[in-house]
């Protein structure tokens, strides 16, 4: 009690004085008050006191410790959202179990499936990677912190994140190299798929390799192209292109109607070869940003330009430069890319070397001779509609059993030679060169659980398909026709304008005349 009584007492003795002080040094007052406070405790009060008290800088001393430690012992990697090593580390980092307990996390709908082998049984999986914070972990016996946040990417956020750790630069290189391997384990037989979005090259899809058995086409064709394209990524084919001044690329052309397996081609070369495959989509882009998104390509993949007849650039060069019509249709936002930037761009002085160019298109026809032309293009692969052998082959490939089928064990399953067989009738009932293989495939695939099925309801598909066909055609025509009249009245008022006109100035220059 008798300390309870001196912490009050003195109190109102000083207070004339100090208001004194306090004109000289502001605050003053309180802090003797809080002084004389701190002695009038009693013997516990007063140590916990002043441990509050140190606290409080403490968080600040330790936190400008940690930094000047952080600025002149550790190491950073700093990784931007857009590149591939992002993935890299966040597949890892969401992997580990700090990353479970982290107390703030960011929430992505199948995203590690896309990466593993998973099976699809769970609808919309959820996983999850810490966010905005920082998270501490060991690697490799090493104090290592991971930070995310949202930083500014000139006109938007991005999201960026640092790795550190003390020590050697090389432990946080190894951890990358660590990470790296990892997410190339994921993607182990599996083709990425990148598509350009707001300028930078990002990832999409990761799909299983397609055998190249599987698109079915001539078999001598396949072969020269694989052939081709083996010589081309051989170790010393650079230093020959090199030697010799030619320049390091290679161009294809697949072309044919739709639905005769180019894209398939594509993907299945880039699986075959281990390749990434990068599809420009050139109606989306002006000829800054493809020039920029050409020159961060790898050093070895597919640069995939699809339909290339369909993207506004098929204009010959001449017309282009030439007729009105043509500039006022470079200033429409697609086909905003005039040709000459993409030829440029595709083999110009800053065009990419290493890179295997692949385009496709359903109508060659349409294409501009220099898009085509030997050196851009240096090979060209028809893909028709199917004959009779890629029938055969597409009826066989849905029909025979592989030997990693899951079997149904209650349902009896044709042999190989009788399921032949059945190929050999079916390819009896249909014309060649007049279905594509997708049609085809979709056709057996929708009675995949019996050939003979397939084989009985041939003919009346394909009387069914002849009909959807001359249906879309007729519909189409019929577009055409509206198309022709609205141009005609469009025709038709402009010359009742222009006549109106002519007659209004007439009768003007009569009136001004007499
Ligand atoms: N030659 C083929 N061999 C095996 N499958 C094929 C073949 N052609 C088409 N298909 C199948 O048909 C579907 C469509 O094929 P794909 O997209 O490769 O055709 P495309 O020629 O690129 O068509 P488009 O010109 O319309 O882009 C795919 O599922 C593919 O498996």
């Amino acid at each position: 009690m008798a300390t309870l009584n001196n912490t009050t007492s003195p109190t109102p003795s000083i207070l004339p004085q100090v208001s004194v002080l306090d004109f000289f040094m502001p605050g003053s007052t309180s802090m003797i008050t809080t002084i004389e406070l701190v002695l009038s405790m009693n013997n516990y009060a007063r140590p916990l006191f002043v441990c509050l008290l140190l606290l409080l800088p403490g968080r600040h001393i330790c936190r400008y410790i940690w930094g000047l430690a952080e600025t002149y012992f550790a190491s950073t990697v700093h990784v931007s959202q857009s590149s591939e090593v992002y993935d890299m580390v966040v597949l890892w980092v969401a992997s580990q179990p700090f990353a479970h307990r982290a107390r703030s996390s960011l929430a992505h709908v199948g995203w590690r499936r896309t990466f593993s082998s998973e099976s699809d049984k769970q609808k919309k999986p959820l996983s999850y990677s810490p966010w905005d914070g920082t998270f501490y972990f060991m690697y490799e016996n090493h104090l290592f912190w991971f930070r995310s946040a949202e930083k500014d990417a000139g006109y938007r956020k991005e999201e960026a994140i640092t790795v550190s750790g003390f020590g050697s630069p090389a432990v946080l290189k190894q951890f990358f190299d660590h990470c790296r391997d990892e997410y190339l384990k994921l993607t182990e037989n599996k083709t990425t798929v990148f598509e350009h979005q707001e300028g930078k090259w990002k990832r999409t899809k990761v799909r299983s390799i397609r055998p190249l058995s599987t698109v079915v086409m001539k078999e001598e064709e396949k072969k020269e192209l694989v052939e081709d394209i083996e010589g081309f990524l051989d170790s010393g084919a650079r230093m020959w292109h090199t030697n010799r001044g030619i320049p390091y690329r290679r161009g294809y052309l697949l072309y044919g109607p739709p639905g005769t397996g180019k894209s398939s081609l594509c993907l299945s070369i880039a699986g075959r070869f281990d390749l990434d495959v990068y599809v420009l989509n050139i109606s989306d882009i002006d000829a800054r940003a493809m020039n920029t998104l050409l020159t961060e390509l790898p050093s070895r993949c597919v640069l995939l330009l699809e339909d290339v007849d369909a993207i506004g650039i098929t204009q010959p060069r001449q017309a282009e430069a030439n007729t009105e019509r043509a500039k006022k249709d470079s200033a429409k936002p697609e086909g905003k890319l005039p040709l000459s930037n993409l030829l440029n761009a595709l083999d110009g002085i800053s065009s990419h070397e290493g890179r295997l160019l692949m385009m496709t298109t359903n109508h060659i026809d349409h294409l501009d001779p220099a898009l085509i032309r030997a050196g851009r293009t240096d090979k060209r692969i028809e893909l028709p509609h199917a004959d009779k052998d890629v029938m055969f082959r597409l009826f066989c490939m849905v029909f025979k059993r592989s030997t990693s089928d899951i079997q149904d064990p209650g349902k009896p399953t044709e042999d190989d030679a009788a399921i032949e067989q059945y190929a050999h009738e079916f390819v009896g009932k249909l014309p060649e060169l007049e279905f594509s293989p997708a049609e085809i495939q979709s056709f057996l695939l929708e009675h995949r659980g019996s050939a003979r099925i397939a084989v009985e309801k041939a003919q009346q598909w394909m009387a069914r398909t002849r009909e959807e066909r001359k249906k879309m055609k007729r519909a189409d025509s019929f577009v055409r026709v509206s198309d022709l009249l609205h141009f005609t009245k469009q025709i038709a008022r402009i010359l009742l304008d222009w006549g109106g006109k002519s007659i209004h100035i007439c009768v003007g220059l009569i009136a001004n005349s007499s």
